[in-house]
């Protein structure tokens, strides 16, 4: 697979790589706006998912409730979008069962998630062009929202879901292109998520990326919820049970492929 390729401006066309046979997943993608005065928003959350957990399906639900009750925002769809093997985080699983898990936990628990494979099964591709991906599917291909009672289409503005040590490390220096942030906030915006824990609170983190303030939508966790993917990891490596962290149908698969469970013969399948 070659390299991420994302050419031109805002103005061109951009081109991209894709996994062999890959279609746009869009089966939950809702292209009817209900509110005609509020802008419709598709949520994407990119990560690892190794494994996904109860708190990444429940940042989707946290910022369905803010949008609601802080913007002017209409919530269209959500996506997780897992990255590429190539980026070789430690405890990655292979895309293979990571895109497979994310597809049970938001087909069986949720009614609105989707999982869009495009990311994971290919090179690695930054954010920004996954965003584009993203914005390419929906508003090219698929026409973007549809008015009610009327022919009119509108452009549904991609926006990154993510924790707040994702935003963290935007402002460390070298992470991230400074061209790539500026497209990130500037073009898309993000509504982040407060993770209990994270070093840095999030008004510091976002004191360096204060130009795109107007973009950068923090949450509150009202109910602070604290679980990793490494936190299961390591409760499944020692045996311990994960019942109740992560969907049970998740739980299942991770015992039927013994997943995680390198060092752990003493795994108790019951989990
Ligand atoms: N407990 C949490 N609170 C807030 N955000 C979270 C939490 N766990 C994960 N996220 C967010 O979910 C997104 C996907 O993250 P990722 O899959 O890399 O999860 P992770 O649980 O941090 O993984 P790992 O533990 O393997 O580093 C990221 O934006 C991350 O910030
Ligand atoms: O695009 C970038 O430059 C970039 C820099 C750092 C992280 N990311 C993305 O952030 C996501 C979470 O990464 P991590 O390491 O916090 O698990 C993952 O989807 C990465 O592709 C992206």
């Amino acid at each position: 697979m070659s390299a991420p390729l994302l050419e031109g401006n805002d103005n061109s066309s951009p081109h991209f790589t894709a996994p062999p046979n890959y279609t746009f997943p869009h089966h939950r993608l809702n292209l009817l706006q209900r509110y005609p005065e509020k802008q419709p928003i598709v949520l994407v959350a990119c990560g690892s998912f190794s494994p996904v957990t109860y708190l990444h399906l429940r940042m989707f639900e946290m910022a369905l409730d803010y949008v609601r009750q802080n913007t002017d925002f209409e919530v269209m769809g959500g996506y997780t979008s897992p990255v590429s093997d190539q980026y070789k985080k430690p405890g990655l699983l292979s895309a293979h069962h990571r895109v497979n898990m994310c597809t049970i936990a938001t087909e069986q628990t949720s009614q609105w998630l989707m999982v869009d494979p495009w990311e994971a099964f290919q090179s690695y591709q930054r954010t920004a062009v996954v965003l584009d991906h993203f914005d390419h599917e929906i508003n090219t291909v698929l026409g973007g929202a549809q008015l009610p009672s009327s022919d009119e289409r509108r452009h549904i503005r991609v926006v990154l879901l993510a924790g707040s040590d994702l935003i963290s490390t935007m402002s460390e220096p070298g992470v991230w292109s400074e061209t790539d942030l500026d497209h990130i906030l500037g073009k898309y915006g993000t509504l982040i998520v407060e993770r209990a824990g994270s070093d840095m609170d999030m008004d510091t983190a976002t004191e360096a990326l204060a130009r795109w303030r107007h973009n950068i939508f923090l949450m509150p966790q009202l109910i602070q919820n604290d679980v990793s993917s490494t936190k299961v990891r390591l409760f499944i490596r020692r045996g311990l049970s994960v019942r109740y962290l992560l969907p049970a149908p998740v739980i299942d698969y991770i015992e039927e492929h013994s997943l995680y469970a390198d060092d752990a013969s003493n795994y108790d399948k019951k989990g």
